[in-house]
């Protein structure tokens, strides 16, 4: 480098950038002072238009509000830009509504955020609008209620692909806006109130947050089943069209069936939390009369299920009700007998006018006594689906005990099974048992125990326990260690449950030692004989 070049030193740089930074506010201020308002906007309009002149790059401007109302695509955007925020975004803007529990991340004023959509580039860039306040005569001269500052998206992208950025991209964008707001959706329990509490705007129904964990994937139920009625719920809400040309109300019914504790009530809740649709639950007998119940169900909305939980002791199966209830002081004379509710009249509100006010409605009836229904409640076209909740079987139970114990298989599974099929257990009483604390093999053993216990009550027999595997000698194996106990639980279970079986059937008492040593203190310890299976 010639030696005469003098490099200016940092200080000397900072020094007149700075000076810089100071003339041009200085300018700017005393133009903002001079030149007028309009002026200077014209001025900034021309230039900014010269420069796109040069460029190809087109804006689509998303205002914030449409006139009065809010512009659903500004929503929109606000809601996916909010869940495709990059990691260079600097600044987010977090809000808590009300009643919802999940805090909503969106893009803050001035950021930007780049995105490829099938091969194209478009940038994203939220602003705000300035709005000069208003001048009142008043103190501080002021009115501060007009500087609310709308905002408003740019969409930056390339002029050739406006019609697929209109066409495509905005779609899809809606749409993955309303993926995600489903979401995110809080769901509700709606329940009616009582009549003191009915003020509230007159809408009889009162609401909880639906927070129920039961999804398929917790349900234990037959697989065929399941998948059945997922993929019913998939085609019906996705059917609109279909039903409105067959001049159907868009509306599906439902009868659960089966003993108490199969999961009719969770089932109602996986379906809720599947399609995220709140559920009214109508307790039939707090509503007096049929026009009481017209009027709750026209206030049920829309993308929601009703559920009469045990349909048979809800409501009068028949056309009239018995003298008996004539009397209750919830049925008073003055309502006549031809407006009380009736599972007919029910039918028919639900079957006509209710279905037709409405879109997306799921109705559920649950019962533990199907042969006790009305024949018009069980006839074709009125409840379109009948799921039969049963007993636990042994696809039920792996999936209660990988849920509940996080694990798809064990030795004692194979006891499980053989009593399992000689036993009526609800996934209830299987869930309660598997709930117990301790080691798999306790717990199954536990299980192992109660299902023998049932299935000697069930047969009526009660002397003696003849346990095929004993919950004591499980315990005792679980105590050893772990080297010993794997090789038990690998090898001798299911040498003894092939065993124990056969014992069962003579009667006879059969013994498994296990020896325990301890390899790694090198000393060898030996319990004189355990016993491990048999009766005791
Ligand atoms: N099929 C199942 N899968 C998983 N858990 C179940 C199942 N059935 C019952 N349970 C468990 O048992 C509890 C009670 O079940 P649920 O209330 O759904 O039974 P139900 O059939 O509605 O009974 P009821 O006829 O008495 O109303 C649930 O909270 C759940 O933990
Ligand atoms: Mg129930």
């Amino acid at each position: 480098m010639p030696s005469n070049i003098k490099i200016p030193s940092t200080r000397a740089i900072i020094s007149a950038a700075a000076s810089v930074a100071a003339t041009a506010m200085l300018i700017r201020s005393v133009a903002n002072d001079i030149i007028p308002r309009e002026f200077r906007q014209f001025l900034f309009t021309n230039v900014h238009r010269l420069f796109t002149a040069f460029t190809n790059e087109v804006i689509l401007v998303i205002d914030e509000f449409d006139g009065l109302g809010q512009n659903q695509l500004f929503k929109a955007a606000e809601v996916y830009l909010g869940s495709i925020l990059s990691p260079s975004t600097k600044r987010f803007r977090a809000t808590l509504p009300q009643k919802e529990k999940k805090i909503n991340i969106s893009m803050e004023t001035d950021e930007e955020l780049t995105q490829k959509f099938n091969g194209f580039q478009i940038k994203w860039r939220m602003a705000c609008k300035q709005i000069r306040p208003r001048y009142v005569s008043q103190p501080g001269g002021y009115d501060s209620t007009m500087l609310s500052k709308p905002r408003y998206y740019e969409l930056i992208f390339h002029k050739k692909h406006k019609d697929k950025v209109i066409g495509e991209y905005l779609p899809y964008v809606l749409e993955r806006s309303k993926a995600i707001e489903l979401e995110k959706k809080t769901l509700k329990l709606f329940m009616l109130g009582n009549d003191r509490m009915m003020g509230h705007r007159g809408n009889p129904w009162q609401s909880v947050d639906l927070d129920h964990p039961a999804t398929f994937d917790t349900l234990a139920m037959d697989t065929d089943a399941k998948k059945m009625v997922i993929d019913d719920l998939e085609n019906f809400v996705r059917r609109k069209e279909l039903y409105r040309k067959a001049g159907k109300a868009w509306k599906r019914g439902y009868l659960l069936f089966g003993p108490p504790g199969t999961g009719k009530s969770s089932l109602v809740a996986a379906m809720a939390n599947y399609l995220k649709f709140d559920i009214y639950d109508l307790e039939l007998t707090d509503v007096r009369t049929n026009s009481d119940l017209r009027r709750h169900l026209i206030s049920t909305a829309n993308q929601s299920i009703l559920v009469v939980e045990d349909i048979d002791c809800s409501i009068e199966l028949t056309e009239k009700r018995p003298k008996k209830a004539s009397s209750a002081s919830m049925f008073p004379q003055q309502y006549g007998q031809e407006n009380w509710v009736t599972l007919s009249g029910l039918l028919n509100f639900i079957d006509g006018l209710w279905s037709s006010c409405g879109e997306e409605r799921i109705i559920v009836f649950t019962t533990n006594h199907k042969d006790k229904l009305d024949p018009a409640l069980l006839r074709p076209g009125r409840m379109d689906v009948h799921i039969h909740m049963s007993y636990c079987t042994l696809c039920g139970f792996k999936l209660l005990a990988s849920n509940y114990l996080g694990i798809t298989d064990h030795p004692l599974f194979l006891a499980v099974e053989q009593l399992l099929k000689v036993t009526k257990v609800t996934p209830a009483e299987v869930g309660e048992q598997l709930l117990k604390n301790g080691e798999p093999e306790i717990v199954l053993a536990c299980l192992i125990e109660f299902l023998e216990e049932k299935k000697k009550n069930e047969e009526g027999g009660n002397e003696g326990k003849t346990s095929v595997i004993g919950l004591q000698a499980i315990k005792e194996l679980v105590k050893t260690n772990k080297r010993q106990r794997d090789k038990a639980v690998d090898e001798y279970l299911p040498y003894a449950l092939k065993r124990s079986k056969a014992a069962e059937f003579e009667r006879k008492t059969l013994k498994l030692c296990i020896s325990r040593s301890d390899g790694r203190r090198g000393r060898r310890v030996v319990h004189g004989n355990q016993p491990v299976f048999g009766t005791h």
